[in-house]
């Protein structure tokens, strides 16, 4: 059972972008799965995607992916204009640009290790593949991770 925290999440993920944050061990990926399980049965086509494969082993039985399997971005070596124009037109891409234009809910597990490069990226190809201008092409996107990492890396990088 969902605990108090867990089950305020759990509504507002009826159709809110939200982003959960919390220490390891606070229980996001088990509020994760009952939010997954939940939306799905509401019919809802939902994605979970973790910023690597072994993380994504996690969610494996909801058939989880990495961010970059899920968006084509391959390692990142396309432009913006490329990998927006490949989605777009390549047949390879197929299975990509199904994946964005029937998602109804993307969840991104672990989010504090997406750089803001990927994340962007990302959130333009949704827009433009979707061909609509609303955050994501109007995908409902919640992101879960320990934003307090986010934090520790930036104060990492000024240091340096
Ligand atoms: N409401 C709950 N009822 C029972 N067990 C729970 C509940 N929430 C979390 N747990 C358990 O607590 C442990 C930690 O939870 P979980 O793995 O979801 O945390 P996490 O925040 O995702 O951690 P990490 O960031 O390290 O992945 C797990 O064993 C999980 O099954």
């Amino acid at each position: 059972m969902l605990d108090e925290d867990q089950k305020i999440a759990f509504e507002l993920a009826n159709g809110h972008n939200l982003i959960i944050s919390g220490q390891a061990g606070t229980g996001k990926s088990f509020l994760l799965k009952y939010i997954v399980k939940d939306q799905r049965e509401k019919q809802k086509n939902v994605a979970i995607v973790c910023s690597t494969g072994i993380a994504s082993t996690l969610y494996e039985e909801l058939g989880a992916k990495t961010l970059h399997k899920w968006a084509g971005i391959e390692d990142g070596r396309h432009l913006n204009e490329e990998i927006i124009h490949l989605v777009q037109s390549d047949e390879r891409f197929m299975s990509v640009k199904h994946n964005i234009q029937t998602t109804d809910l993307l969840i991104i597990d672990e989010v504090s290790m997406v750089s803001a490069k990927t994340f962007n990226k990302v959130e333009v190809l949704c827009r433009k593949v979707r061909d609509n201008n609303k955050y994501f092409g109007g995908i409902q996107v919640i992101l879960s991770g320990d934003l307090t990492l986010i934090l520790i890396s930036l104060i990492v990088k000024l240091k340096n």
